[in-house]
């Protein structure tokens, strides 16, 4: 859409009033809703769209995209920063991860955050962001952003469900050989002056069962992987999936455990995955195994693990990700962190990384363009495809053949009724286009209206507004 009506930057539109910008914004505005919901209401959609609204375009500019205010946390790559301050929003740009206190204090002003893993938006905190629309997790998990709150108070939440899939892989690729061969302590030796040459307890990794945990985007990525090194796949997952190659689903995960060489781990943080690997399962290891855990780090007990190193249960472990960690780069894997971390840190045979899975050039531009164009087309058009929280809604974008049309985003409580009373107040005009869906207890409306004029379209906003179903009110145009 962006380069088809790029074309038209040179189309003679008178500028907009800033007075009147001002006033419409004030009444209608982002930061000044008297309700205290999140309203940026009256959005102004980008460029490309203002261009194509003509003379609409002459008269108002209620919020134009460099209103727009991102905070773009834990260095989210530069490919997708570029993108969006390309559309000329204001984009903030941090390193690390905020305190929650600091949070809140910056998450008031904004319209769009992007987080990676270690930026906890709980209930307390979205319940500050009164401006906020979206939430781009650059990164697969979502687990810190309470979606469900997010949802219910509007805000849709976006993620990049596969693009850094293929390096988890590779690390844990690495990690199996690194692990059945001892690299880290070696290498460790060597750097402190010791020659160790050994064998004893080194292996090959042909011919090994490697046992997957959660089948899903990394897990039969990595199935591939192994298999072409020669080792016997097989997997244990929540749900039933096709094998790929010749890997084997088991039916339990006790079945896995007893069978594998290597037990890996790679399924999502929720209720049912914390601590899925605790004592009972690491007893029911073969001796002499291995344990590696890039998912979340509340999917393994840690103590436990400590215990089965110490005891020779297992020959070793990798760990990539842990209960507490980090909000940024620094000597802070200390037992004030996490109180066991001494005690993992003084084992051998235990390869530790700050979760870096996904953290290879390729992954994070990739994750980088997909968020911001997903963000983008939230912001611009309203589009709702590939939310993780949200109904997933799409009209095709407006071209330059559609003059004086506004698109209205409705998000709503999915109860009896709503449209009946949403169409009352569209169905006075020229509907062009309309699409609802609901997911839960939180529906989305989108429909694109012309012929309309600067006091339908605010007549319009006010009436939906004062639905009692009504979560958020959007306008673009
Ligand atoms: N270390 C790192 O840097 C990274 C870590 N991750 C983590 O890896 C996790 C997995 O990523 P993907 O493979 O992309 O997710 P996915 O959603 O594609 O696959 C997860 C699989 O786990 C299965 N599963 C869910 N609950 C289960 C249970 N209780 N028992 C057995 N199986 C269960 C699901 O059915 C699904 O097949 C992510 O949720 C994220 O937390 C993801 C990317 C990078
Ligand atoms: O993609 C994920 O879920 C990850 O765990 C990677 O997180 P990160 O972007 O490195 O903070």
């Amino acid at each position: 859409m962006n380069s088809a009506l790029d074309a038209t930057e040179g189309i003679d539109i008178e500028p907009p009033s800033t007075d009147l910008a001002r006033r419409v914004s004030s009444s209608l505005g982002v930061s000044t809703s008297p309700t205290g919901f999140h309203t940026p209401s009256w959005t102004k959609s980008g460029s490309p769209l203002r261009a194509a609204t003509g003379g609409l375009a002459k008269h108002l500019k209620p919020f134009a995209t460099e209103d727009i205010k991102i905070l773009l946390l834990e260095n989210v790559n530069v490919t997708g920063q570029g993108l969006l301050e390309a559309q000329g929003y204001q984009v903030t740009h941090l390193k690390s991860a905020l305190p929650e206190d600091e949070l809140i204090g910056k998450i008031r002003d904004v319209h769009v955050i992007g987080i990676r893993s270690k930026t906890k938006l709980t209930a307390r905190v979205l319940r500050e962001a009164k401006n906020l629309i979206v939430v781009g997790c650059f990164c697969i998990g979502t687990n810190q952003v309470d979606t469900q709150y997010a949802a219910e108070h509007g805000i849709a939440v976006f993620n990049s469900p596969f693009s850094n899939s293929r390096s988890v892989a590779e690390l844990v690729i690495a990690e199996i050989i690194s692990l059945a061969r001892q690299l880290g302590d070696r290498s460790n030796e060597l750097h402190k002056g010791t020659w160790n040459k050994v064998s004893n307890g080194c292996w090959e990794i042909r011919g090994k069962t490697l046992g997957i945990i959660g089948y899903g985007h990394i897990g039969s990525q990595l199935s591939v992987l192994a298999e072409a090194f020669g080792m016997t796949v097989i997997y244990y997952d929540a749900v039933n999936l096709m094998a790929l190659g010749t890997a084997k689903q088991v039916p339990t995960l006790e079945a896995l455990l007893r069978a594998a060489d290597f037990v890996t781990c790679h399924v999502p943080e929720l209720p049912e995955t914390n601590n899925l690997i605790s004592r009972k399962e690491m007893g029911d290891m073969k001796d002499g195994s291995y344990l590696i855990n890039a998912s979340r780090g509340s999917v393994i007990d840690i103590p436990a693990l400590i215990d089965a190193m110490r005891s020779g249960k297992l020959a070793g472990a990798a760990l990539d990700v842990y209960p507490a960690e980090p909000g940024g780069n620094g000597d802070y894997f200390t037992n004030e962190l996490n109180s066991w971390a001494q005690d993992l840190r003084s084992l051998k045979n235990i390869i530790l990384t700050p979760h870096i899975g996904g953290s290879t050039e390729e992954a994070q531009s990739a994750i980088g363009i997909e968020v911001s164009t997903a963000l983008i087309r939230y912001v611009n058009e309203g589009t709702t495809l590939g939310a993780v929280n949200m109904p997933e809604v799409s009209l095709r974008s407006l071209t330059m053949d559609e003059p004086n049309h506004v698109r209205v985003i409705y998000i709503h409580r999915n109860i009896p009724g709503v449209l009946r009373g949403v169409n009352a107040i569209l169905g006075n005009h020229n509907v062009d286009k309309q699409m609802t869906d609901s997911r839960g207890e939180v529906a989305y409306l989108m429909a694109d209206i012309s012929g309309v004029n600067v006091a339908v379209i605010k007549d319009l906003y006010q009436r939906l507004e004062g639905l009692s179903s009504r979560i958020m009110t959007r306008v673009l145009y």
